[in-house]
C-alpha cells in the first residue's frame, strides 16, 4: 500500500480524446502531487501536446476525469482553469513582440486578476500589477530588460519572457512545453536552473525530447507511448524499465549519445 499521502495536483482518469475517429489518448491515468517536478517523455505524435491541451482546457476529453487539486476541471472553459491555478506555456511563441517585456509580464498580471476593460477596476489593480510584474521580472532575471521590446530580445530570453507570462498569474500547477527547445548546451544548463528557481514549491509539468532536461529536471517521469502512460516513476526506474526501453528510450538515448559523440 502506498503511504504516501500528499494531495494530488492533478490528476488524469482513463482520459480518452479522438480526433475524428481516431482515439489520440487512450485511457490515459496520471497522478501528480502537490509540488512535483513531472517530466512527460514519449515518440513523436504519442499524444503529449495534446494532454497538455487537454489538461489546459483548451481541447474538451472524449471521456474520462481530469481533477485540479482534486476539483473536475474537464469541460470547463481555459480562462476557468487558469483562475484555478493551471497555467501553461506554449511550444509556438505566446508573446506580444511590440511590447517591452515589462508590459509583457504586466499584462499577464492583469488578466490573471480578472481585469476586463473596467477602467475603475484597472486603477484600483494598477500598482499591485506593476509590483508582481517587477517580481517576476526579477525571477526571470529580466529586470535589466524590463524597457526592450520583445521582439529585440534574443531567444533564449523570449523562452525565459515566455516563463515569465506563465508564471506572472501565481498558479501553483505549471505546463511547459518544450522550455528548452532550440536552445544551445550551455543555454539549456542555465534554463534549467530559472525553470528549477521559478517553479520552487510549484507542480511542474513538462513535455521534453532532450534527455539531458528529463534527467535533470524531473522528480518523476511519465512515458506516454500512443496515447498511454506506460510508465510514471523516478528517472533511475524508468531508465531501467524494459518495456520503456524498448518502447522509447533505448532508440533515443542511443542516439542523443551518438549526436553528443559526433
Ligand atoms: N487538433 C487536432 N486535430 C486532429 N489531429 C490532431 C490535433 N492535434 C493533434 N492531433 C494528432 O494527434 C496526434 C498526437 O499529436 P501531439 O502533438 O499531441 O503529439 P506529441 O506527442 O506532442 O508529438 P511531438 O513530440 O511530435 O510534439 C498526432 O497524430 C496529431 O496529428
Amino acid at each position: 500500500m502506498n503511504a504516501d499521502t500528499s494531495p494530488l495536483a492533478i490528476e488524469l482518469r482513463d482520459v480518452r480524446k479522438s480526433f475524428g475517429k481516431t482515439e489520440i489518448i487512450r485511457g490515459a491515468h496520471l497522478a501528480v502531487k502537490a509540488g512535483e517536478r513531472v517530466a512527460i517523455i514519449g515518440p513523436n505524435g504519442a499524444g503529449k501536446s495534446t494532454l497538455f491541451n487537454l489538461m489546459s482546457g483548451r481541447f474538451g476529453i472524449t471521456s474520462g476525469e481530469i481533477l485540479l487539486n482534486g476539483k473536475r476541471i474537464d469541460g470547463l472553459a481555459p480562462y476557468e482553469i487558469n483562475r484555478m491555478g493551471l497555467a501553461r506555456s506554449f511550444q509556438v511563441s505566446n508573446l506580444f513582440t511590440r511590447l517591452s517585456v515589462f508590459e509583457n509580464i504586466r499584462c499577464a498580471v492583469l488578466w490573471s486578476m480578472g481585469y476586463r476593460y473596467a477602467f475603475w477596476k484597472f486603477l484600483a489593480d494598477l500598482d499591485d500589477a506593476n509590483e508582481r510584474a517587477e517580481q517576476v521580472l526579477e525571477m526571470i532575471k529580466l529586470d535589466r530588460k524590463r524597457d526592450v521590446l520583445a521582439m529585440n530580445l534574443t531567444y533564449a530570453e523570449q523562452r525565459a519572457l515566455e516563463i515569465g507570462i506563465t508564471i506572472a498569474g501565481g498558479a501553483q500547477v505549471i505546463l511547459l512545453d518544450e522550455p528548452t527547445a532550440g536552445m544551445s548546451k550551455s543555454e539549456t544548463r542555465r534554463f534549467i536552473q530559472l525553470i528549477r528557481e521559478v517553479t520552487e514549491g510549484k507542480t511542474l509539468l513538462t513535455v521534453e525530447h532532450d534527455m539531458g532536461v528529463v534527467f535533470g529536471l524531473a522528480d518523476r517521469i511519465a512515458v506516454l507511448v500512443y496515447g498511454e502512460v506506460i510508465a510514471f516513476d523516478t528517472p533511475e526506474a524508468v531508465r531501467a524499465n524494459p518495456k520503456v526501453q524498448e518502447a522509447y528510450l533505448g532508440s533515443v538515448l542511443a542516439e542523443q549519445q551518438a549526436a553528443a559523440q559526433g
